[in-house]
């Protein structure tokens, strides 16, 4: 028996977005175009990461594009190794620092000790893709997530 999704998973978790590998933003961007997506806004380079972003919102979710911006960004190694594609899948959360330790409580890997700058001001964190089951999870800290509310 299939259940209705709740209004808010238990964890008050949301999908932020899913991010996609891409060597060329333009190209990368073509099927979401297709699809009808619509650009979130400006295409934003984040330098910590090496990346330059574009989003397209999917509802109330994001397709993340990452084009690398220097060779030792992660998406270069991951375009080199793997190609374009999935990338990662982020989650809102209400308290970043509140919402690590909790989980670090539950033995997961974070790759950074602490908060990292992300898309459109936001701090991010990620888990280390063996943890995350094979999947880089990413938390992306929402101060006007609905708990916050
Ligand atoms: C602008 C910010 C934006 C936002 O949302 O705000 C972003 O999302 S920026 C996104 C780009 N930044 C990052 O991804 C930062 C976190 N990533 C990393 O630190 C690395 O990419 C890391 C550690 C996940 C992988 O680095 P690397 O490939 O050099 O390490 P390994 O080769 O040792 O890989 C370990 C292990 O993980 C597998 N792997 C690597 N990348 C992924 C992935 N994206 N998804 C799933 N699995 C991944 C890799 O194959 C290795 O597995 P193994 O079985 O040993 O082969
Ligand atoms: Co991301």
């Amino acid at each position: 028996m299939s259940h209705a999704p709740p209004s808010h998973s238990p964890a008050d978790l949301t999908l932020d977005h899913v991010a996609i590998a891409t060597p060329d933003l333009n190209e990368g961007s073509l099927p979401y175009l297709a699809l009808g997506l619509i650009p979130e806004g400006p295409d934003e380079d984040v330098g910590s990461q090496g990346v330059r972003v574009r989003a397209f919102w999917a509802g109330q979710t994001l397709i993340e594009l990452l084009a690398p911006t220097r060779e030792d960004s992660p998406i270069a190694t991951f375009l080199a190794r793997r190609g374009p594609g999935l990338h990662h899948t982020a989650y809102r959360v209400a308290d970043l620092d509140t919402e690590m330790a909790r989980l670090r409580g539950l033995g997961a890997r974070f790759l950074q000790d602490a908060p990292t700058p992300g898309r459109a001001g936001t701090r991010v964190a990620f888990l280390h893709p063996k943890w995350g089951a094979g999947t880089l999870i990413e938390l992306v800290e929402h101060p006007a997530h609905p708990a916050a509310e």
